[in-house]
């Protein structure tokens, strides 16, 4: 999408903001016509001539000054839902990527787009929009009125105008190269910031905070050298427009007072074609300008349109599993010259039984369960569900047959009651029922809004086994007759852990597959299977 598109996509709005820069315009063109009409009156000594211009004046003015208002305030009302409709469009897409698509960039850049780029579209893309819209209405009645006065007016006016638009082209390519790696930089930005904050806990305890400032310093530094190389070009476009847009009003106010002397226009002509010309040629200086900075906001818009993938094909949708799950003769390394992590891999998993995945770290064991769950796309041999092939399922509808209950749970900014369901709709009843099985009555109660207690960001503000049991009532939550758990039980006391593994393990009609580090003779004693990788 190009800024266009989305202009077409909100045209109801921008006509009216076109529309409001068209009266405005109007305005401030008769406010001139009206003060020149004022003093060619004064000349004549024609005193109700004067007086009425005057006041017309006065009103015309009070008018302009209010429409001016009302643009730039329209501009932020329309600014909004051009801001919605760029940050929505990237959500979407974010919902088509498959989970490698999506972590082909870290959440850091994700967030500069959605923030830095969509400032700097605001700023040089339509605020610039609206300087191209106020130019275009002025120079359209400037160039009406001039003409009236004398033909001659408007061929200077017009070669002056080729002039003031040809410049600032030299310094396109430039600006747009320069627009870009700002851009580049303030992700490098959001991205180092991000990293050393979210490492704070780790400098803390080892003694390295320097680590903070030093790291931050460099990201600034480098992003703040990319702005000021932007500025650079940016300004010498400016500083070449005013000298040639102080050239060219110069030139016009010396052909009116030449026209006036030879009597071919009235006095108070000379005043409003000055005025005009000053609201021409600035039109002009601001449509150049404008449309050299908004030409150097498309890498933006395209990096964006680089990101997009296409919405999936329509596939099979997948029903509870009734016979088994396969994985056959599975090999799979991870994109990139990454070395394959499982080869010519095995194993069935059938419906209703108990299987616990063990080894030793980094064997594999984890993207054995995200490839069970349709996570991971591009690995050679097959997998099947229920003897249906992964790649001719519908991957959302199978994950809906699925839970998977995540090594390291993430935990939104949100209530208790939130973290649990995702949003979905769950009566209290059983909301408490799951609460009690992972052993979270005793936290919540203690809670001062029970269920509806906000959590901190990434759940900073409580343990890591709560963070776990908030992470199992989640997966509970759903019911499914699928359970995938990656060390869902780590982070608790051997106690707890227990009590919840023989919670899983005796869910009835429930398939499990369990992976962890600490196999207990009590739920080894429950499985069907263990298996060594
Ligand atoms: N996104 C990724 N890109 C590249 N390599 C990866 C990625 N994720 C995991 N790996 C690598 O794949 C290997 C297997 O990782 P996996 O998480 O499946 O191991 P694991 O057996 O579950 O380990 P642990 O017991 O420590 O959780 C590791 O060597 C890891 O470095």
């Amino acid at each position: 999408m190009t800024l266009k598109d989305y202009l077409v996509r909100l045209k109801g709005r921008f006509v009216v903001w076109i529309g409001i820069y068209g009266l405005w315009v109007c305005a401030l063109t008769s406010s001139s016509i009206f003060e020149g009409n004022a003093l060619t009156a004064l000349v004549k000594f024609n005193i109700a001539g004067f007086l009425s211009a005057a006041a017309i004046y006065i009103g015309t003015n009070l008018v302009e000054a209010a429409l001016s208002a009302g643009a730039i305030v329209y501009a932020y009302h329309l600014q909004r839902h051009l801001n919605n409709a760029i940050r929505s469009d990237i959500a979407d897409n974010f919902t088509r990527m498959s989970y490698p698509e999506y972590h082909q960039r870290s959440d850091a850049v994700y967030t500069s787009w959605m923030t830095n780029d969509i400032n700097t579209l605001d700023h040089q893309g339509m605020i610039n929009m609206g300087y191209l819209l106020q130019a275009s209405w002025q120079i359209a009645a400037s160039a009406l009125v001039l003409f009236t006065y004398n033909p001659t007016l408007i061929i200077s006016t017009a070669l002056l105008a080729i002039l003031l638009l040809t410049v600032p082209l030299i310094y396109r390519k430039r600006l747009s190269a320069a627009a870009a790696k700002w851009s580049q930089q303030n992700e490098r930005l959001t991205n180092q910031i991000t990293d050393v904050l979210e490492g704070f806990n780790t400098l803390f305890m080892a003694n390295r905070r320097n680590l903070l400032v030093q790291r931050i310093w460099h990201a600034s530094d480098e992003a703040g050298r990319a702005n000021y190389q932007y500025i650079q070009f940016d300004m010498l476009t400016q500083f070449a427009i005013n000298v040639v847009n102080l050239a060219a009003q110069v030139t016009l106010l010396v052909q009116a007072g030449l026209l006036a002397y030879n009597r071919l226009i009235p006095i108070g002509a000379v005043l409003t074609i000055h005025n005009l010309a000053g609201s021409t040629f600035s039109g002009l200086t601001l449509m150049s300008f404008a449309l050299t900075t908004i030409k150097s906001v498309k890498p933006i818009l395209e990096k964006f349109a680089a990101a997009v993938v296409p919405a999936p094909a329509k596939k099979q949708t997948v029903a509870a599993l009734t016979n088994a799950i396969q994985l056959d003769h599975v090999t799979y390394h991870y994109p990139g010259n990454n070395p394959a992590i499982l080869q010519d891999f095995n194993l069935t998993v059938p419906v209703n039984q108990k299987l616990a995945i063990v080894g030793p770290s980094g064997k594999g064991k984890s993207t054995i369960l995200k490839l069970l769950s349709a996570a991971l796309p591009d690995y050679q041999g097959r997998l099947t569900w229920d003897d249906q092939d992964y790649t001719h399922l519908d991957a959302d509808t199978l994950r809906d047959q699925l839970t998977y209950i995540d090594q390291a749970p993430y935990i939104f900014n949100d209530t208790i009651r939130f973290n649990i369901t995702l949003g979905n709709t769950v009566s209290d009843k059983e909301l408490q029922k799951v609460i009690a099985e992972c052993q979270l009555t005793d936290f919540v109660t203690q809670q001062p809004n029970g269920v509806d207690t906000v959590l901190d960001h990434n759940g900073t503000n409580i343990s890591g086994g709560q963070k776990q049991r908030i992470a199992l009532a989640r997966g509970l939550i759903r019911h499914s007759k699928v359970i995938i758990s990656d060390e869902g039980t780590a982070a608790l006391d051997p106690k707890n852990a227990s009590a919840v593994e023989q919670l899983l393990v005796n869910l009835p009609n429930t398939t499990l597959i369990m992976v962890t580090h600490n196999l207990r003779d009590g739920i080894k004693a429950c499985m069907d299977q263990v298996i060594t990788v």
